[in-house]
Formats: C-alpha cells, sequence, structure tokens
C-alpha cells in the first residue's frame, strides 16, 4: 500500500512539476486594449459559475485532440502519445494544471489566438457582456471561443507551455499574470499539445482539491471523447451512450446509463433513442422511470438535460421539453445549437425548434408504446397521467397529439379497465358525433346516476372521468378528432336526437 501511495505521488509530483526550461529570450508584449478589457470583465465578472474555466479548458484540449486526430488520420502526422487529458494539482502550491496531447499552437497561434478572439468578437462580446445578466456571461464564453479567458477568473498567474504537432515547430512558454502584459520564450522539453498551468488565486483554492475538481468534471465534461486523467486517474469512464448506434446499444447499457444520468435506482419503462440530421443535428436517449417518486411537496425538475458535441451545457434544461414532461429523464445533444447557449438564449430560435422537434418526437413516442403493449399503457398512467393531463391543460401547440395519450374508465368496460379517446370513437353507436362524459368523484356515482340509466338503455358509451383535473382537461380540449366532448348532464346531451 504504502508503494502504490508512493507512486501517486510520484505521478503527481512530476506531472505538475514544470519538466519545461525556458531557454531563449524572454519577449514582453502589450495585451491589445480590448483584450485587456475583455479580461477585466471576464476576471472580475463571474462569480456564479466560477467552475465552468475547468469545462472550458477540458473543451480547449478536446478540440485540440480533434484536430490532430483529423492530422495524423489525413496528413499521417504521428506524436506517439496517446490521445489525452491530464489534469494535476498541487495542493500545497495551489496550482490547477491542464495538459493536452493535441495539435498545439505555434508561436504565431499563441500570439494571435489571444488577441484575435479578442478583437474579432470584441466590440460585441464586449456589449454583451456588460448589459448581459451575470447569468449568461459564462455562456459567452464558449461561444466567442474565448474559453481560455476562463482562466482568468481563478488564477493569479497563468503559463501556458505549447508545442505545435507540425514536424520541427518549436516549444514555447507563454506566461502572464493577467495584469496588462504577457512574455513569451522559447523552451525546451515542452511536449507536444498545450500545457497550462494556473496559480490559484486566493478566493479559488477549491480548485486545487482534487473531490471538488473530480465533480466538477463528471458533471460537465463526463462524456467528452477522450480519456480526462485527473491526478493519474481517470474520470471519464461512462460512455456517450447517445452517440452510439441505435442497433448496438444493449438494454443493459441503457439501465446502467439511465441509473447514471437519472441518479436513480429503478429501471426505465420506456426508452428512447432518437437520432436526426434535419431539421437539426439531435442526438438523444430519453426514459420513463419505472415509478415516479414527485413528492406532493416540491416539484420535480426537468429530467432532461441538454449537451452539444458531448460537453454539458445545462442541467436539467427548462427549456428543452416543456415542463409536463419534467418526468422524462435524459440527455439530447445537438452540434447544431450555440456552444453554451444561455438560459435567455433558449428562446432564440434553434432552441424553440430543437423544443419543437422533440416535443413532437416523445409524443409519438409514448403513442407507439401504448400502441405496442395497452396494458403496459394504462399502468403507466395511472402512475403518470397526472403529468399527461397537465399537458392537456396546458399545451396548445400539440393539443391533438396530447388527446391521443389520454385515458379514462367508461361505463362500456369493467372497473379498472381504462379506454382511449379513439378507442371510445371506435365503438360509437351509428351517427353518433358526440364524446359523452360524466364527472363523477367515483364509478358507484356514475353507475347509480340517472343519467347513465338513459345512455346504457340506448346504448351510448359514457366516458367516467373522477379527477377534479378531468374538468380542466375536458375544457381545454373542448374536442377530439372531431368530436364534441359533452357532458352527458348536460342541456345539450338532453336535448341530442340519439337518446
Ligand atoms: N488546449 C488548447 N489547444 C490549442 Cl491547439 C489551442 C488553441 N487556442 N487555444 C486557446 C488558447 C489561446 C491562447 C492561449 Br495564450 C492559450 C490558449 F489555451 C488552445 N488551447
Amino acid at each position: 500500500r504504502l508503494f502504490w501511495q508512493s507512486m501517486a505521488n510520484y505521478s503527481t509530483t512530476t506531472e505538475s512539476q514544470d519538466t519545461e526550461v525556458v531557454t531563449g529570450p524572454e519577449e514582453s508584449h502589450e495585451f491589445k486594449t480590448e483584450t485587456k478589457r475583455m479580461l477585466q470583465i471576464v476576471a472580475n465578472s463571474m462569480y456564479s459559475e466560477k467552475e465552468i474555466f475547468v469545462r472550458e479548458l477540458i473543451s480547449n484540449a478536446a478540440d485540440a485532440l480533434e484536430k490532430l486526430r483529423h492530422l495524423q488520420s489525413s496528413e499521417n502526422i504521428e506524436t506517439g502519445t496517446p490521445l489525452q487529458v491530464r489534469i494535476t494539482l498541487d495542493h500545497e502550491k495551489k496550482t490547477f494544471t491542464i495538459q493536452d496531447s493535441g495539435v498545439g499552437m505555434t508561436l504565431d497561434e499563441l500570439n494571435q489566438n489571444l488577441g484575435t478572439i479578442a478583437s474579432s468578437g470584441s466590440k460585441k462580446f464586449l456589449e454583451k457582456l456588460e448589459n448581459e445578466g451575470s447569468g449568461s456571461r459564462e455562456n459567452i464564453i464558449g461561444q466567442f471561443g474565448v474559453g481560455f479567458y476562463s482562466t482568468f477568473m481563478v488564477g493569479d498567474t497563468i503559463k501556458v507551455y505549447t508545442k505545435s504537432a507540425l514536424p520541427g515547430s518549436k516549444g514555447y512558454c507563454w506566461s502572464t499574470d493577467g495584469q496588462g502584459s504577457y512574455t513569451v520564450a522559447e523552451a525546451d522539453n515542452v511536449a507536444v499539445g498545450t500545457k497550462i498551468v494556473i496559480e490559484l488565486r486566493e478566493d479559488s483554492k477549491s480548485f486545487a482539491s482534487q473531490i471538488e475538481v473530480d465533480s466538477i468534471i463528471k458533471k460537465y465534461s463526463n462524456f467528452v471523447g477522450f480519456p480526462i486523467f485527473l491526478n493519474g486517474t481517470e474520470v471519464n469512464t461512462v460512455e456517450p451512450l447517445w452517440t452510439k448506434d441505435r442497433s448496438s446499444v444493449t438494454a443493459e447499457q441503457h439501465q446502467t446509463f439511465y441509473r447514471f444520468i437519472a441518479n436513480a435506482w429503478d429501471d426505465p419503462q420506456y426508452t428512447l433513442h432518437f437520432k436526426t440530421d434535419a431539421p437539426l443535428s439531435i442526438a438523444s436517449v430519453l426514459y420513463v422511470p419505472e415509478r415516479h417518486m414527485e413528492s406532493l411537496g416540491e416539484r420535480m425538475a426537468p429530467g432532461v438535460s441538454l449537451y452539444s458535441r458531448k460537453v454539458l451545457i445545462q442541467p436539467k434544461s427548462k427549456g428543452l421539453l416543456p415542463d409536463w414532461l419534467r418526468f422524462v429523464k435524459g440527455v439530447v445533444d445537438s452540434e447544431d445549437i450555440p456552444l453554451n447557449v444561455s438560459r435567455e438564449l433558449l428562446q432564440d430560435n434553434i432552441l424553440s425548434r430543437l423544443r419543437q422537434v422533440m416535443t413532437s418526437r416523445v409524443l409519438k413516442w409514448l403513442d407507439n408504446e401504448a400502441k405496442k403493449d395497452e396494458k403496459k399503457y394504462n399502468e403507466f398512467f395511472l402512475d403518470f397521467g397526472q403529468f399527461i393531463k397537465e399537458g392537456a391543460c396546458t399545451d396548445a401547440m400539440h393539443k391533438r397529439e396530447i388527446g391521443k395519450l389520454l385515458r379514462f374508465e367508461s361505463s362500456g368496460l369493467k372497473e379498472g379497465d381504462m379506454t382511449s379517446l379513439e378507442g371510445y370513437a371506435s365503438r360509437k353507436k351509428e351517427g353518433q358525433d358526440k364524446i359523452y362524459y360524466l364527472l363523477t368523484p367515483k364509478r358507484q356515482y356514475a353507475e347509480d346516476s340517472p343519467y347513465t340509466e338513459m345512455f346504457k338503455k340506448n346504448g351510448v358509451e359514457l366516458l367516467y372521468l373522477y379527477d377534479t383535473v378531468d374538468e380542466f382537461v375536458i375544457n381545454h380540449l373542448r374536442q377530439f378528432q372531431g368530436y364534441d366532448l359533452v357532458a352527458a348532464d348536460s342541456p345539450e346531451a338532453a336535448s341530442h336526437p340519439l337518446l
């Protein structure tokens, strides 16, 4: 045990020590004015979500690894080191180090990247930053590719060692204290890729804690397509199931994935693995839990999280599905949405489009499941019907589809059995163009009611609606597939010639 303990320390110290050696003269550069302004705003204004610097640096590293993987396949460039992200924390020195074996940066990119990002997006970016709420700030970072700037939220000094994968490239050390200038010098012993060493600020020491950083990686970057090591231990071990080919995913894999993302112990009773390229690129896995435990007290949070290119954008995203579908758990990943879209931007056309496509697809999924196994669907409805009815009362856009998912008891079925509205209509009398119902707290009262007597005598079926919410459902629905919904004890019913 002592041996392994010493080995673990060994890997941590060697990885976090700067084995690189600056060899050339340090050239000092002033940050461009808009870059300085940007650093000021970024460094001092994003208190709400400091932790996202981890996500941003991992995303940059993943992009660099993706670029190298592409180069290796096309230009046959081989660097010999495995494509991975290594994060090491030094609790004594309070440093956070992230290293990727990706494509790395040339001297020009090193000098350009920081400035260009600032100058290219700067006008728009600075305006947005200054007048947007802080909520959108942490999201704008990724949008302008300025993820690197987020290191200024947590670092006193930042050192970047980088060497481009292009053959014959030199290694460099870029360094700054974020005050207004940075230095660049040639360095030896720099591995291909990029290594960023952050000396953490007083108020950001928590990012030198392995437990803290482990949970941040699991929260945002758990599905990044390259292994991420934290102090030598691989962190992201759960596969992004939604990106796999549908036919290759087993029920067991779905069960494991469901339990992981829903933080649940039961199994999914329904599973949807949905991918499409039009009108948007969408890859998603959605689940209906076996049982729902929404205690009357607190309202269940939405169960679906929004990803873009396997990076978490919004946990339990409110704008992705309508609130009445909050019992559905899972992941929706769309490459088309702007990276790190913020809540405020959720209304923008791409996202409302995504919401529209996903909602229709979920409704179709549930209807297909009902058609596949009516009995199982009725059990689902006994447990989740309250959500469907909430949708029937509130969602005007999908009224028709939701109507198909409703189930009620009926005078034509024995106690405990339920019918859909389509089922009722399929049993209607010749010439009957209405769907009749009786609002009553219990079946017994319905059976004893004089109205039921009359309807039965005339061979016209009656839906029995026991829930108080049913009245609102009927008032909102008003009709289904051309049939008006008419109360049996209403003057309209009494006047109807059929009876
Ligand atoms: N990991 C990684 N790999 C690559 Cl190839 C690039 C390219 N740009 N960036 C962002 C960035 C920009 C300027 C400075 Br200084 C540091 C920095 F991380 C990258 N990060």
